[in-house]
């Protein structure tokens, strides 16, 4: 056998020989390695601060720290190492060959190291196999240790990251239920005046080519002896069927709306006049079918209703006043009915 497959073979006993002296740190040299890698390595002084190599420069040595600490900064949120005297680091470029460095290797303090190069290491190979396998297996086992830190790290992190998420999602779960809370009224579930006047805000995100806008104000008729007659339970029960029938009236991009007390808006958009005035015929057949078997002595109700088709160059109080302008018309002529006004004047449809 030549001398070479020689100390291989030595070299891979030496391998599967008995484990490590659990008394040292999982990078510190025994103090034979120590010697050893003193004796045939470079000697380098670096003062504090000083890069002693940068995230991915192609290495070329492995550093033994004689005295003094060297910083390891891998970045991207894992922790740094410090290394100490009589420890190592940048070893995996003598074991695989071509290898870029993983993390900046800066000075803590002024500190002496000694470099060991590839050839230098392989020539200990030859000569020391017993003190190199020792050495080796020492670093393969902190470098799996390291792994498997790394990876329950990642895991713990991963964890936090779903967690935060899942928090993140609630959050945004009750803020858009707060928002809609806010935009809606409780009693009818349709949208509130507030819920209104965010819709104009967006209202040109909603808006369909060949209509116009129109706005109905629906407003019942002498609510105040109904809910005398048949109480307040009865009179809320009113109300939501009320509150139903605008928006049965409604189609999908309308915003039909409880504005306050026994006052409805329904915000349309409508081909003209016509399917204004149909909107609103429907809404007072509806409201003249129901029935409430709650108030004993029997209970119909009508609501009055004015009409504006809403001016493009306008705004909502243009477009509001209009409509109540009309409502009052309605009103005006015993309730029951309703009244459209188009821009700049008010007249009678029915
Ligand atoms: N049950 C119930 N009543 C309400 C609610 N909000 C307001 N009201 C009542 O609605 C009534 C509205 O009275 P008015 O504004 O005088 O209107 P009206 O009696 O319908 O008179 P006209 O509109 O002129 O026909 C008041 O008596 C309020 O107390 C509610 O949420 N539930």
């Amino acid at each position: 056998m030549s001398s070479k497959a020689e100390s291989t073979s030595e070299l891979a006993h030496a391998l599967t020989a008995a484990p490590l002296r659990p008394s040292l740190l999982p990078r510190q040299l025994s103090e034979d390695e120590f010697a050893l890698f003193a004796r045939v390595g470079v000697a380098r002084e670096v003062s504090q601060g000083e890069v002693i190599f940068r995230r991915g420069e192609l290495g070329r040595s492995m550093f033994i720290v004689e005295a003094g600490q060297v910083q390891l900064e891998f970045g991207d949120g894992l922790p740094d190492k410090i290394i100490g005297a009589r420890e190592f680091f940048g070893e995996l470029v003598l074991f695989i060959g071509s290898h870029t460095r993983v993390a900046n290797a800066v000075a803590f303090g002024a500190a002496t190291l000694r470099i060991v190069d590839q050839e230098t290491f392989e020539h200990l190979i030859a000569t020391e196999p017993r003190l190199l396998a020792q050495f080796m297996r020492r670093s393969f086992s902190y470098l799996v240790a390291s792994e498997q830190q790394l990876i329950q790290s990642l895991k713990r992190r991963n964890e936090d990251l779903m967690v935060t998420l899942d928090s993140l999602r609630q959050t945004r779960t009750q803020l858009s239920t707060a928002q809609r809370l806010v935009q809606t009224d409780e009693l009818s579930g349709l949208c509130n005046r507030r819920g209104l006047y965010m819709f104009l805000e967006r209202l040109g995100e909603h808006r369909l080519p060949g209509t116009v806008l129109a706005l109905l104000l629906v407003d019942l008729d002498r609510f105040k002896q109904i809910n005398d007659r048949c109480g307040h339970l009865v009179g809320d029960q009113v109300l939501r069927a009320i509150a139903e029938e605008v928006q049965n009236a409604a189609s999908s991009v309308d915003v039909p709306c409880r504005l306050g007390g026994d006052e409805f808006a329904l915000l349309m958009q409508v081909t003209g006049e016509e399917e204004l005035c149909a909107r609103a015929t429907q809404i007072i057949g509806a409201v003249r079918a129901l029935r409430f078997p709650g108030c004993k002595e029997g209970l119909t109700v009508t609501v009055s209703i004015g009409g504006s088709l809403c001016g493009e160059h306008a705004d909502w109080a243009v477009w509001y006043s209009d409509a109540d302008a009309a409502l009052y018309e309605a009103k005006g002529r015993g309730g029951d009915g309703y009244h459209v006004a188009v821009p700049g004047s008010v007249r009678c449809v029915v």
